[in-house]
């Protein structure tokens, strides 16, 4: 809906699918070490035709082609939704208002496929691992339940304006970030130009990986760093803030994290409200903390154990689990059939 004024259709989706697969492919490509020529570059320059490169010339080309109609297809439906006039204000169609050239318009599709890309199974990794939390720790989730009751009541749904009346969903979101790492071990970087880095000599050229799932659960910075515990960033002696790592780092760093852009450096905090990514987080668990009760699941009346692990990949998500979402009273389901309501 933002990159594009598209809704997504419940059950299967074409240009989720899409996007999926481009993803799954990616997640592939962007672990160094999955093909040869990531450790061996000039294998890159032997004939296509040579036995052992045939299958893999074959697997880009088939990947290429996914790409680019993962860039192309729901552009090509915001384009023509923006000339119909039934324009739903999207990235795209702010970014078709004024005249643009080819150039443009190429830009345009890659920004905006970019954005549905990397935006899109990173956030979804998180809102997994936050219904994963609340299934395991029901209390956690009564508190935070307890702070939405007391500072919204339950006559309407949570808003972005809320977040700052909210410090316990606020950690709990900090919470959400560090105890599954989205991306553990970031995204491989390469280094330009020969560096010394505390006395270690970096080539120009070598890859640099950072470890951050470790940042995120080093047991010197966070106590007890496999359970899930948003009070460690509450009280006078917080835990240090996880989105300083999850987003990445330098001037590649995470654009969704806007505050790359207004000087974010070690010391400064995360500006909360001017980041999509952390935003849409937000507001994904205080709506289900609202209106929805998350828990185990009760099979003949045995309660079924989720499975609590992830998968490897660049973008790391809870393995499928099972759990029970139901609303938290009347009230909550009008709430949430109004809300459906005004979506159509
Ligand atoms: C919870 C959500 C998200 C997480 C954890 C996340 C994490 C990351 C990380 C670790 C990187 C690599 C940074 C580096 O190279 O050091 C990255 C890059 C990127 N992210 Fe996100 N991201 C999230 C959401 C988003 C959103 C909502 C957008 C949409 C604007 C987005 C767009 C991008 C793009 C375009 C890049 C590539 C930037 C570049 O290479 O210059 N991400 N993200």
């Amino acid at each position: 809906m933002i990159t594009y004024g598209y809704s997504v259709q419940e059950g299967s989706d074409h240009f989720v699918n899409l996007a999926d697969t481009v993803m799954s492919n990616f997640a592939l490509a962007g672990s160094p070490g999955t093909f040869m020529v990531d450790i061996v570059p000039v294998l890159q320059y032997l004939p296509k035709w040579l036995p052992g490169m045939r299958g893999y010339w074959k697997t880009m080309a088939s990947w290429r082609k996914e790409t680019e109609l993962m860039f192309d297809e729901p552009y090509q439906f915001a384009k023509a939704q923006f000339k119909n006039n039934g324009i739903v204000p999207s990235l795209v169609s702010l970014l078709l208002e004024s005249e643009i050239s080819c150039t443009d318009e190429a830009n345009i599709k890659l920004t905006a496929g970019s954005l549905y890309g990397a935006g899109a199974d990173t956030t979804v990794s998180a809102n997994y691992s936050f219904l994963l939390a609340m299934t395991l720790n029901s209390s956690i989730q009564a508190k935070a339940q307890e702070e939405i009751d007391k500072v919204i009541g339950n006559s309407r749904l949570p808003t972005i304006a809320d977040r700052d009346n909210l410090p316990y969903i606020n950690a709990l979101v900090k919470e959400v970030f560090r105890w599954n790492s989205i991306t553990p071990l970031g995204m491989p970087h390469r280094v330009i130009r020969d560096d010394i880095h505390k006395g270690y000599f970096i080539p120009k050229g070598s890859t640099v990986i950072v470890n951050a799932w470790h940042l995120l659960h080093d047991p010197d910075v966070y106590a007890d760093p496999l359970s899930f515990n948003p009070n460690r960033f509450l009280g006078d002696n917080p835990e240090r803030d996880p989105r300083k790592i999850v987003f990445g780092f330098g001037r590649r760093i995470c654009p969704g994290i806007c505050s790359a852009y207004f000087g974010f450096t070690d010391d400064s905090d995360v500006i909360e409200g001017l980041n999509l990514a952390d935003t849409s987080v937000f507001i994904f668990c205080a709506l289900s903390l609202a209106v929805f009760n998350v828990s185990k699941v009760v099979r003949d009346g045995v309660v079924v154990e989720p499975i609590c692990e992830w998968e490897t990949g660049v973008v790391s998500h809870p393995k499928d689990f099972e759990c029970s979402i139901k609303p938290r009273s009347a009230k909550a389901r009008e709430l949430i059939l109004m809300e459906e309501d005004s979506l159509k």
